[in-house]
């Protein structure tokens, strides 16, 4: 932090006086003659000769005259003899014992000052000298500010360690940029909203608020060190300031640094020695509030703090995806029957599943329902959970699961959820049972959620069609969003800054969505949504063969209409269109490293375990957990150590995570790694020959019943999926905001 400089000992360059015949320097007390005079503190002309210098030309120019007189540390008592020295620009008789300074007004040519360290109690007991520019009157007596008004070429003032109470008198000090008012008695700013200040120095007094410095608008360097003050409120409008002290007050909550948040220039904050400090992950919050920071507490700001502090306060979607679906990945793997007992686990063909994502209250919950109605044997709506209360006229096991938060994070821990978000202060999670309980219907499920949603169910197993619907139109957007009476302005506000989220994923990664459907009109969205449904299922083929099937006479007989049977292999292809094209190759490795996982779960091939496959030292734990379950990876407890400690080499970039502990420790309710390392071992070190946890049939059994998965037995249900293929989006929808269409 900037100071006001130290009074120098002397100002007089060696060699530099003009009058060759004194040769002792000044204040080196080396002349007997000197010490003697200066006993009695009296300064005499022989003194003021001995130590003037700066020889330069006169304010007339006809003759010269020395500038600068110095007189540091010399028991000076009275200088009353400087009266005649009316040409002097620069005087400096620091720690002296000096109470008058009256003889300064009869130096009109006087820029500075330096006073400090003396006696006296007089502010400002002298005439203004019209060019004054720099005082500094720091260490003395001084109780009492007055009237500076007369002083107005004043720049800084330095008047620290004295005894002011009160800031006044510098309402005219108009070009006055540095005020040091450092260790005094005040206990309030005030009076120095006119002024230009760029460097403020009150550390040391009695401050509890910082106010009154609302107006300083090119405040710079803030020193509010060693007061009392408790919040940063006060500090929002000063937008230029690049420094600012706050040691040793009773700020206590990080949160206060919110109000300096907007301050680009900010380099260099301190806040030692304040209670916040004892807060766990101080530094990282303080970071992450306050980005553009260099040097926090006198440490500099690495670039790794900063991008673990926004991975974990603000993680990028994409990372916010990740840690979700690693941690329900995680904590499925450590309820292996939740895997066991699943139907939707098969190798060529992944259960069929459409989403309809958008922003809040664009329509897509209702064109869900509908199309779940509508096309009843093909879709069935997948009921996610959600930790909000009911809506009037929601149902539960209808619209959601209504649960408690305890209840959810039950859910978490128990491998219950194939992904879940945190939105408005609610989470919401779409669990494995709720798509099993429309699988073993045989249907599709259709679920709806936010973009944050698909993210993370992009990384599961599940490959759904994801179909876009947004509003493009903002005015009747808004209007929808007000005529449900169920939102505040600020979350339409952030409802509406979301169809750009949307809009800018779909430019940004061509194919991210399946197809676009505007919702400005419901109705039109859903004769759209149907004609991509009857494209994808191929219903009108369909239906025409139905139609030549009854009017033909070879065919069915007339009045007999054909058993409607999603599963029946007739309708079975259509439904499986909504899933995805696959390379033989990809069936191959997916095959293979779903072998490796059942054989895993039932504990067939403990060996599978013990091959680790080389990694980058920054592989992301995401991508490790991947390997863990595809490739059979070593996720003995010693592995998992060594995911998070080889995340602690820097972040490649801002997405990267740092450290998967603290990715999960993020989350709401963190995993425990000791309990996930327990759980593996147990798995590990479960012999071929023992029964599975979940299950009666000896494991030995169950790896050799199948070449499926563990439950293909319920698979058989479920339709084949053949090489399927993307169907474009519906030509022709191309929203007003310009989205880019596939
Ligand atoms: N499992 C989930 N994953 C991601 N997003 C979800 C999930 N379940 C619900 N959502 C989404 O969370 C948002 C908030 O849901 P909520 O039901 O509270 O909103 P809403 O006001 O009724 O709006 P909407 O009509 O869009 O559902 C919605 O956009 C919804 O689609």
């Amino acid at each position: 932090m900037e100071q006001f400089p130290p009074p120098s000992p002397s100002c007089c360059p060696p060699g530099s006086r003009g009058d060759a015949g004194v040769a002792a320097e000044p204040g080196s007390g080396e002349s007997q003659g000197n010490t003697e005079m200066e006993k009695d503190g009296v300064v005499t002309a022989e003194m003021v000769s001995s130590c003037l210098s700066s020889l330069e030309h006169g304010v007339t120019g006809m003759k010269h005259t020395y500038h600068c007189l110095s007189f540091p540390n010399r028991n000076l008592k009275d200088i009353s003899i400087l009266c005649n020295y009316g040409h002097l620009q620069k005087l400096e008789v620091p720690q002296n014992e000096i109470k008058d300074l009256s003889c300064v007004s009869h130096m009109p040519l006087l820029v500075i000052l330096d006073a400090s360290r003396n006696q006296i109690s007089d502010f400002f007991g002298f005439q203004p000298p019209q060019n004054l520019k720099e005082v500094n009157l720091s260490h003395n007596q001084m109780k009492k500010m007055k009237d500076l008004s007369a002083f107005c070429c004043l720049r800084k003032l330095d008047l620290g360690y004295n005894g002011f109470s009160e800031i006044c008198g510098l309402k005219h000090c108009c070009m006055l940029t540095h005020l040091n008012l450092a260790h005094n008695k005040i206990s309030r700013i005030s009076g120095l909203d006119t002024l230009p200040l760029t460097h403020l120095f009150l550390s040391g007094n009695q401050l509890k608020a910082i106010e009154g410095l609302e107006t300083l608008k090119s405040l710079q360097v803030l020193d509010l060190s060693s007061n009392r003050i408790t919040s940063l409120s006060g500090l929002q409008t000063l937008r230029l300031l690049c420094r600012i002290n706050l040691e040793e007050n009773l700020i206590s909550d990080v949160q206060e640094c919110k109000h300096i948040r907007d301050h680009y220039l900010l380099r260099e904050l301190k806040l030692r020695g304040n209670p916040v400090q004892e807060q766990p992950d101080y530094r990282l919050e303080v970071v992450f509030l306050l980005q553009h920071l260099t040097l926090l507490d006198e440490d500099t700001v690495t670039v790794e703090e900063k991008v673990s502090s926004v991975n974990k306060y603000d993680p990028p979607m994409e990372l916010a995806a990740a840690r979700d679906h690693m941690t329900h990945l995680v904590y499925q793997m450590m309820q292996p029957q939740v895997l066991y007992d699943s139907t939707l686990i098969c190798a060529a063909s992944p259960y069929p599943m459409l989403v309809l994502t958008g922003p809040q209250g664009c329509g897509k919950r209702e064109l869900t329902h509908r199309l779940c109605q509508d096309l009843g044997e093909y879709f069935a709506y997948g009921t996610c959970h959600t930790t909000r209360g009911p809506y009037y006229g929601e149902e539960e096991g209808v619209d959601y699961h209504f649960v408690s938060e305890e209840e959810f994070q039950h859910m978490i821990h128990m491998g219950k959820f194939i992904q879940t978000i945190q939105y408005g202060g609610h989470m919401y999670g779409l669990s494995r049972d709720a798509i099993e309980d429309v699988a073993r219907e045989g249907l599709a499920c259709c679920v709806h959620m936010e973009l944050e949603g698909v993210l993370s169910l992009k990384k599961s197993c599940f490959e759904p069609r994801y179909i876009l619907l947004i509003p493009t139109q903002v005015e009747s957007y808004i209007s929808r969003l007000s005529s449900r009476g169920l939102y505040t302005p600020a979350q339409m506000k952030a409802a509406v800054s979301r169809i750009e989220l949307y809009a800018a994923t779909n430019r940004q990664h061509p194919g991210f969505f399946d197809c676009v459907i505007p919702t400005n009109d419901l109705e039109e969205a859903y004769q759209k949504l149907r004609r991509v449904m009857n494209e994808y299922l191929k219903i009108k083929q369909q239906e025409e063969t139905e139609k030549n099937n009854s009017t033909s006479p070879n065919n069915t007989p007339s009045g007999h209409e054909p058993e409607w049977n999603p599963l029946s292999p007739q309708f079975r292809p259509n439904l499986d269109a909504l899933s995805r094209e696959k390379s033989p190759a990809e069936l191959a490795s997916i095959s293979r490293r779903e072998q490796h996982v059942r054989e895993a779960i039932v504990g067939k091939s403990p060996g599978v375990y013990s091959q680790r496959p080389p990694r980058s030292s920054q592989t992301a734990p995401l991508y490790c957990l991947d390997l863990i379950v595809h490739q059979g990876e070593d996720v003995s407890p010693s592995a998992l150590a060594s995911v998070s400690t080889s995340d602690e080499a820097p972040a490649s970039s801002p997405l990267s995570v740092p450290s998967s502990a603290r990715a999960l420790s993020a989350f709401v309710d963190p995993l425990d790694m000791c309990v996930l390392g327990h759980t593996l071992e147990v798995l590990k070190g479960q012999s071929p020959e023992a029964p599975h946890p979940g299950s009666d049939q000896p494991a030995a059994d169950a790896s050799t019943s199948s070449d499926g998965p563990p439950a293909s037995k319920v698979m058989a249900v479920l339709p084949p999926i053949p090489a399927g293929r993307k169907t474009p989006a519906v030509p022709g929808v191309a929203p007003d905001t310009g989205l880019a269409l596939q």
